[in-house]
């Protein structure tokens, strides 16, 4: 068995960037609302009011800093050396306030986003693990269904809340820092009177229009050079994670690659992804030089542009030094805000690609939760298991199994068998509720808890203890009790290691891992018992020596068991044999039923 890790990983699609799910805006909101709505809204409003607060508090900031630029300039100037103290002070505290606010205007947004971001994955976790979806949508659904389920809860939720956050704080800085800042700029900048056309011409607030006209060309050049850049990250994703999904595949198969000498082959196809990873960062990176070129002009020119713009006025004596460089100082900042605007664009696109496969994984989890169940698998108040008219087809509707009715009275053994393929541990799917392909009615006792063993059993990351209880928790069975069923399974060696945490399945030879499972039977004391060849692994003797067990130890627990060898015969009172159709005969195997 694999680490979870593993095996939530499918393997991400380089298509994975295609989202033909277009979210709605309902659909966007019906993302957005549920955390600001939820038992936490009070401390996510009580946070973004305060962060808002703190960011309109830099802006104050900014224009205090604004003016007093203009002031030092002019102090500097006259050479006022008591006016020069006193706004060294004023600098001072203002700085000191400025660091403060920065300082926990990202704290508080990291907090903000971490508590989103935790509530989000919650309700996600649940909405996936609830109604099998995790099962359904990678059972027989592939191609149709979203691709890594696992991505979107770990990767576009936190983008998701991180990209939603810094939209609107910046939407709401950069507004306020714009109209602060442009009005500031037309105060300052006056008028500019030229002559052209043989007439005389003047432009009022001249600055604000040269700053827009600067912004609007340079930030959208860069904006526009930069542009695939979104998709290229996107994609850049896509191989590093693919990259990753086969170096774990790798470790995870690390024996039968080995015993296989496949290490050429794993070789090749890391290789190739390594490639993809190679490829497509030789474009991110032609890209962002060409990016770099624009970025660095711009942002240079920025600092002489205004400069140039407003010396007229400051040669002629019309504006001192001082409202020289306020005037300088605004215009970075309305620059600075308007190229927010601009860049944003980038960032919503990235947001709505994370908003489109949340929506369309919603959408997933909706259908798979949804999806038609024409087996009706429900629990009765009789103590005997009864499949009535149950027939199986394959996902695409093609017959499985004919249609059976049977009945296995409570303390029953029941053998099922048949050729490989044939459709046993479908029909053991079938009667645990997570095949949905065919139709008829199955009742189960409701009272008697059951438990399904699959030939490879799941062993959680953790302590020995844990794996040994699971599905219950660890600490639910006394250790006396779990020694004593290790001794019984033959698993006395393992004794004293149930604090020992590991990778069980790693550590432990497939047979030992089924007698593992055999030991969460006792343990678990279900009343009703699926094994799918679940001691294919063990030897002859041990098997026997468990299945007699069984009864012992869980006196009235019925069994149905699928097992191919035939010693286990003498275990079981009912055989359900496949039998493949004749010739010219549809409608999948036929079960006949006979004593043992
Ligand atoms: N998710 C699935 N999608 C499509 N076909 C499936 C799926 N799961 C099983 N099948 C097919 O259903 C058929 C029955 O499979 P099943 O696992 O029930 O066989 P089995 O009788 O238990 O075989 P074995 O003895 O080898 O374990 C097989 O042909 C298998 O390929």
């Amino acid at each position: 068995m694999t680490d979870p890790h593993a095996k939530s990983a499918t393997p991400p699609s380089p298509h994975a960037l295609d989202t033909p799910n277009r979210a709605s805006r309902a659909e966007i909101w019906a993302l957005i609302r549920p955390f600001w709505v939820s038992e936490e809204k009070w401390k996510a409003w009580a946070l973004l009011l305060s962060i808002i607060a703190l960011n309109l508090g830099m802006v104050y900031i900014n224009v205090r800093l604004n003016s007093w630029n203009r002031d030092m300039y002019d102090v500097l100037q006259s050479r006022d050396y008591a006016q020069f103290k006193a706004l060294l002070w004023q600098f001072s505290w203002l700085a000191f306030i400025f660091v403060a606010i920065a300082i926990y205007s990202v704290y508080l947004k990291q907090a903000l986003q971490i508590r989103w971001r935790y509530w989000m994955s919650q309700r996600y976790l649940d909405r996936w693990l609830a109604h099998r979806a995790y099962y359904r949508i990678e059972q027989g659904q592939q191609g149709r269904l979203s691709d890594n389920p696992d991505q979107r809860i770990a990767e576009d939720l936190q983008a998701l809340t991180s990209s939603t956050l810094s939209l609107v704080l910046g939407f709401i800085s950069s507004s306020v820092t714009l109209f602060s800042f442009i009005h500031i700029l037309w105060a300052v900048s006056g008028p500019l009177t030229f002559s052209a056309l043989g007439q005389s011409w003047v432009i009022p607030g001249y600055m604000v229009w040269f700053v827009i006209a600067y912004a609007v060309v340079g930030s959208g050049l860069v904006w526009w050079i930069g542009r695939p850049l979104v998709g290229l990250s996107f994609h850049q994703e896509r191989f590093e994670a693919n990259f990753r999904f086969g170096l774990i595949r790798v470790r995870e198969h690390a024996e039968a690659v080995a015993l296989y000498r496949g290490e050429p082959q794993e070789h090749a196809q890391l290789t190739a992804r390594l490639d993809d990873i190679r490829r497509n960062w030789w474009e991110i990176m032609r890209l962002t030089k060409m990016l770099n070129v624009a970025v660095n002009f711009y942002g240079q020119f920025a600092v002489i542009f205004p400069m140039l713009v407003s010396a007229p006025r400051y040669f002629s004596g019309a504006i001192s030094l001082g409202v020289l460089m306020q005037i300088s100082n605004a215009f970075g900042q309305v620059q600075d805000a308007l190229s927010w605007f601009i860049n944003a664009f980038t960032t919503l696109a990235s947001w709505k690609a994370s908003i489109n496969r949340l929506a369309g994984f919603n959408a997933d989890v909706e259908r798979a939760a949804g999806m038609p169940r024409h087996i009706d698998v429900a629990p009765h108040a009789g103590s005997a298991v009864t499949l009535q008219g149950l027939q199986l087809s394959f996902p695409d509707g093609a017959p499985m199994m004919h249609a059976l009715d049977a009945r296995v009275e409570s303390g029953e053994h029941v053998l099922i068998s048949g050729p490989s393929g044939c459709g046993k541990s479908t029909l053991m799917r079938a009667m645990a509720d997570i095949w949905p392909y065919g139709q008829g009615r199955i009742q189960l006792p409701q009272d008697a808890p059951a438990m399904f063993l699959p030939q490879r059993s799941y062993l959680p990351i953790g302590t020995l203890r844990a794996a040994l209880s699971y599905p219950a928790a660890e600490g639910s069975f006394d250790d006396a009790l779990i020694t004593r069923y290790l001794g019984l399974c033959r698993l006395a060696h393992l004794a004293d290691r149930l604090d020992v945490a590991a990778n069980w399945s790693h550590a432990l030879s497939p047979g030992e891992q089924q007698r593992l499972a055999f030991v969460r039977v006792f343990l678990n004391r279900p009343r009703l018992v699926f094994l799918d060849e679940a001691s294919s692994a063990m030897d002859g003797q041990t098997e026997e020596v468990l299945y007699a067990a069984l009864p012992r130890e869980l006196p009235g627990v019925t069994v149905i068991s699928i097992a191919h060898r035939e010693t286990l015969a003498r275990f079981h009172d009912v055989r359900w044999h496949f039998v493949a159709p004749g010739e010219g005969e549809g409608g999948g195997h036929r079960v006949e039923m006979a004593p043992v």
